[in-house]
């Protein structure tokens, strides 16, 4: 669902038709990916008409059906839920695990002692760092999992077992990509967190971290912050709509007097010094609006994540890149810049493409390293 060019939260509740709240024992196997700025949570449900958020308010697109075709597991159908968290509000994510009994959906460890019964499977750097705060208020112990492991199991599977997952953007458009499983390797899989990491895929545990980059959504968000005073990352999101990146960001034409550099293909209207104009004119921060701050930001952003993941694709020869991490939130200029830039700079080789479930691929890698036997036995349990 789209509004003013942001696809909805997937776990946003903005629906309407009310349901029987599930009862708590429908849920089963949780898994998280505690990132540096969002925790993501994926749990399942075996009753796949439970399309019910924590307000008991049905929820379209919180979801995802698996059946026994897609599933890595024949025996497990149901569905999928899917919702997140500020990592700095680790307290709500509790409560809501809490609050659905959602804890002692891990695996059951019999033999171990009583207070290390629960395992959780998760993943990312929260997994290290609030160990201790689970197994304080939920008593849960967490069985890390490794993160780039997870984000390429999770994008393996949705690639794989969902359609429509993969999709193009350009000028406005969004076109769905039909994957064919026996020509899907290699990939590059570039996940764009609060930093940014560039894999090579090869296969089902295939992979290798070939690159990052320290500038990524925690840049956007954070530098944002700060120069425009948002509240939010969707506030802030927003205001670039409205902005033009024109005022701030120094062109090509401003350098050579309103004309192309057609000899090393720089049009007039190319990007010579991102926010460059800022020099050159007597005006402080207060003087420009903020919609264009983050118009300019977020282009600048996103065009040096495109450029640098096009230069790394081209390293290895690799003809598709998707583009995953909650930054991109389905965003339309987002989007639409990382594919210029990766069109671009390949002049047209490469092609960008974007998952759907963009954010999730690291609590779905986590979700889905759960044993064969564990799921069963919860299955029994
Ligand atoms: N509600 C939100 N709050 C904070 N950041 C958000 C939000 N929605 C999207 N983002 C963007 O997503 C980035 C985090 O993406 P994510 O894939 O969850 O990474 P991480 O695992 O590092 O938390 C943030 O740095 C920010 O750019
Ligand atoms: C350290 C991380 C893997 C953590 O993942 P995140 O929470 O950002 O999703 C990531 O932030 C990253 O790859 N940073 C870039 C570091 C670098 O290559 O310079």
């Amino acid at each position: 669902m789209e509004k003013d060019g942001i696809r909805e939260n997937l776990d946003e509740k903005d629906s309407n038709i009310m349901l029987p709240k599930p009862s708590l024992d429908e849920f089963s196997h949780l898994s998280l990916d505690i990132g540096g700025s969002l925790i993501k949570v994926v749990y399942f449900s075996s009753n796949s008409n439970c399309l019910v958020d924590d307000n008991g308010m049905r929820s379209p697109e919180d979801s995802l059906e698996v059946s026994n075709s897609n599933s890595n597991w024949p025996f497990l159908s149901g569905r999928l839920h899917f919702a997140k968290f500020e990592t700095s509000k680790i307290n709500d994510c509790l409560e809501f695990i809490s609050s659905k009994q959602l804890h002692y959906c891990g695996s059951r460890h019999h033999e171990a002692p009583a207070g290390d019964k629960n395992v959780i499977k998760a993943t990312g750097g929260g997994a290290y760092k609030f160990a201790d705060l689970f197994k304080e208020k939920l008593g849960v112990s967490l069985d890390k999992v490794d993160e780039m492991d997870c984000l390429v199991a999770g994008a393996n599977f949705l690639l794989k077992a969902v359609h429509p997952e993969a999709f193009t953007y350009m000028d406005g458009q969004k076109g769905y990509v039909q994957i064919d499983h026996n020509d899907l390797y290699p990939y590059l899989l570039v996940n764009i967190g609060s930093g940014v990491s560039m894999i090579k895929v090869d296969g089902d545990g295939k992979f290798e971290r070939v690159s990052g980059t320290s500038v990524g959504g925690g840049t956007f968000w954070g530098l944002g912050r700060l120069l425009t005073k948002c509240k939010s990352f969707d506030e802030l999101l927003k205001l670039s709509h409205q902005g033009n990146n024109r005022v701030i960001d120094m062109l090509v034409g401003d350098i050579y007097g309103g004309m192309d550099y057609s000899k090393i293909g720089l049009s007039s209207t190319a990007i010579a010094s991102s926010f460059g104009k800022a020099v050159s004119e007597n005006k402080e921060l207060e003087d420009y609006r903020p919609e264009d701050v983050s118009r300019s930001l977020l282009r600048m952003i996103s065009n040096n994540i495109g450029q640098i993941s096009y230069l790394n694709a081209l390293r290895f020869g690799l003809k598709r890149i998707f583009f995953g991490g909650f930054f991109i939130r389905s965003h339309a200029y987002t989007m639409d810049t990382i594919s210029v830039a990766v069109h671009f700079w390949s002049k047209g080789e490469a092609k960008a493409m974007f998952l759907r479930h963009e954010g999730f691929l690291g609590a779905l890698g986590a979700f889905m390293s759960y044993e064969k036997h564990d799921l069963e036995d919860l299955i029994a349990h």
